[in-house]
């Protein structure tokens, strides 16, 4: 028995001494290796027998290809129309691959009945796409873990309550004169470059959003002083956060928003120095308070990048759609040129244009979808299937169920039933108030002042990310 294991064995070194493989085969045995590499992680998650109803797409690019083409709205839209024809069934959910990533993409009314609870106890962890986590930094509140009990989740309740002071409605309206000006100011830009013709939006919308936050967090004196370098940093930040998080230094779109994150860093420093901080959401989150010690600088930095970006990415986004929406609905116009004289006391205040808000914002919001992954254990989402341990879940934020445009709809529901800004849970939107003013003063402003029109209203999409061709052309004359 020895013996012959033994001439086995020589048998087979002989066999790999005289074995002389072609650079043909060696190559064809290294793709192989990596591709398995590379897709069997994808195919895994199949060993889960009760999961959601599956679509993983082709090979090691999943989704990737198709979302990244007609970008994720309409890739949302594509996946239901999709899974409905397939399943036969009205949309409850879909475990799919793309950007790399297995999501089981979800209805609202899917995570409420069976994973809120689950949320609110701190059972969850927030899942964003690796080049977030990365861009916000460990310190953000969008990458922490959340809960509503007390207690639990201490580092994140404190940052919380803190910009929730510095973002309350009174605090936020004290800021309306200066995004007033700052709208009256962008307009007539747009109006004057509009004379030869059209001039794109989206470049406004995107400046109108980021001198709001800025002022807001960093107050007018200071933001005047640093704007342009913040805005600067933001724009590479912004690059590096839809981009492969491959940090190259200065030679790859990731690695020049990490360099340009490093760069906030003194100049915040130099703004927490300066005595106008103290009259900012930013001196806010130095002060001591029943919430427990000040911010440290870590904390601080890490803070100011999420605030900007989050408000930064959705307000502009929904700031331009909010246009479109008008240039559909002409009627609106007028409605809320009617009352852009009148005073209104509170953000909330039930208004035409803040109906109008609303409704834009239910139809499209402009994110799609918020992520969380229960790293301990499967997920139950009853009849829709068991979500496997580790994998993210993203609930969709838009209404599926009234597609039709109807603004009086919100003469009589609360803001909580806006499910854009997250929901009943620990992550849900601190900028809202914000987010709500900036919208109307702007819309208010528009609208009041001017005639204009939409020249071209085509989506594209930029890196899954929606945009509109040739920046929204648009066409503005004084009243
Ligand atoms: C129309 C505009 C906006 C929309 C639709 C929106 C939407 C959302 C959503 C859906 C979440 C939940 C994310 C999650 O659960 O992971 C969120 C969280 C957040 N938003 Fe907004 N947002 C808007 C504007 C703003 C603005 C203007 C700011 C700040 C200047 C802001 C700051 C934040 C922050 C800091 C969080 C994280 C809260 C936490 O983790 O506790 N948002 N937002």
């Amino acid at each position: 028995m020895l013996l012959s294991r033994a001439w086995h064995t020589d048998e087979l070194f002989g066999f790999a001494e005289s074995y002389r493989p072609s650079w043909l085969s060696i190559g064809l045995g290294t793709i192989g290796a990596l591709a398995a590499a590379v897709v069997l992680p994808q195919y895994a998650i199949l060993r889960h027998k009760q999961r959601p109803w599956t679509d993983l797409g082709t090979p090691f690019w999943g989704h990737t290809l198709t979302m990244l083409k007609v970008g994720v709205d309409m890739w949302v839209d594509l996946i239901i129309s999709r899974v409905e024809r397939q399943t036969g069934r009205p949309f409850r959910s879909v475990l799919r691959y793309a950007g790399f990533q297995h999501a089981v993409i979800m209805r609202y009314d899917v995570y409420r009945d069976h994973v809120q609870k689950l949320d609110q106890a701190g059972d969850l962890v927030p899942d964003l796409p690796p080049p977030f986590v990365k861009l916000l930094g460990k310190s953000s509140i969008l990458n922490m873990r959340a809960s509503f009990q007390a207690g639990l989740t201490p580092q994140h309740r404190r940052i919380r309550s803190k910009v929730m002071r510095a973002l309350a409605p009174a605090q936020v309206l004290q800021h309306r004169a200066g995004m007033q000006q700052v709208s009256r100011r962008l307009l007539e830009d747009l109006a004057s470059a509009s004379q030869a013709g059209s001039a794109p939006f989206e470049p406004i919308a995107k400046s109108f959003a980021m001198s709001i936050s800025a002022r807001l967090i960093v107050g007018e004196e200071l933001s005047g002083e640093y704007l342009q370098e913040m805005e600067a940093c933001f724009v590479d930040i912004l690059a590096g956060a839809l981009s492969p998080p491959l940090d190259l230094g200065r030679f790859s779109a990731f690695g020049r928003a990490m360099q340009a994150r490093r760069k906030l860093l003194p100049l915040v420093k130099k703004m927490m120095a300066h005595p106008a901080v103290s009259r900012t959401a930013l001196g806010e989150l130095l002060l001591a308070g029943e919430e427990g010690e000040p911010l440290t600088l870590e904390e601080i930095v890490d803070t100011v990048v999420t605030l900007l970006l989050a408000g930064q990415i959705t307000t502009n986004h929904a700031l331009v759609q909010l246009l479109v929406d008008l240039h559909k609905h002409p009627e609106e116009v007028q409605l809320i040129r009617a009352e852009s004289e009148k005073d209104f006391g509170s953000i909330e205040q039930d208004s035409h244009t803040l109906r109008v808000i609303k409704e834009s914002l239910r139809l499209t919001p402009p994110i799609n979808v918020f992520r969380r992954a229960c790293p301990g254990r499967a997920v139950s989402l009853g009849e829709a299937g068991v979500v496997p341990a580790g994998c993210s879940m993203a609930p969709l934020l838009r209404d599926l169920d009234d597609r039709s445009w109807n603004p009086a709809r919100w003469a009589a529901l609360p803001l909580d039933h806006l499910l854009v800004f997250g929901g009943n849970q620990p992550h849900s939107c601190v900028g809202r108030h914000l987010a709500l003013l900036e919208l109307h003063i702007f819309v208010r402003e528009l609208c009041g002042t001017y005639t204009f029109e939409v020249l071209e209203a085509e989506e594209q999409s930029m890196m899954g990310l929606k945009c509109w061709k040739d920046g929204l052309p648009v066409c503005l004359e004084r009243l």
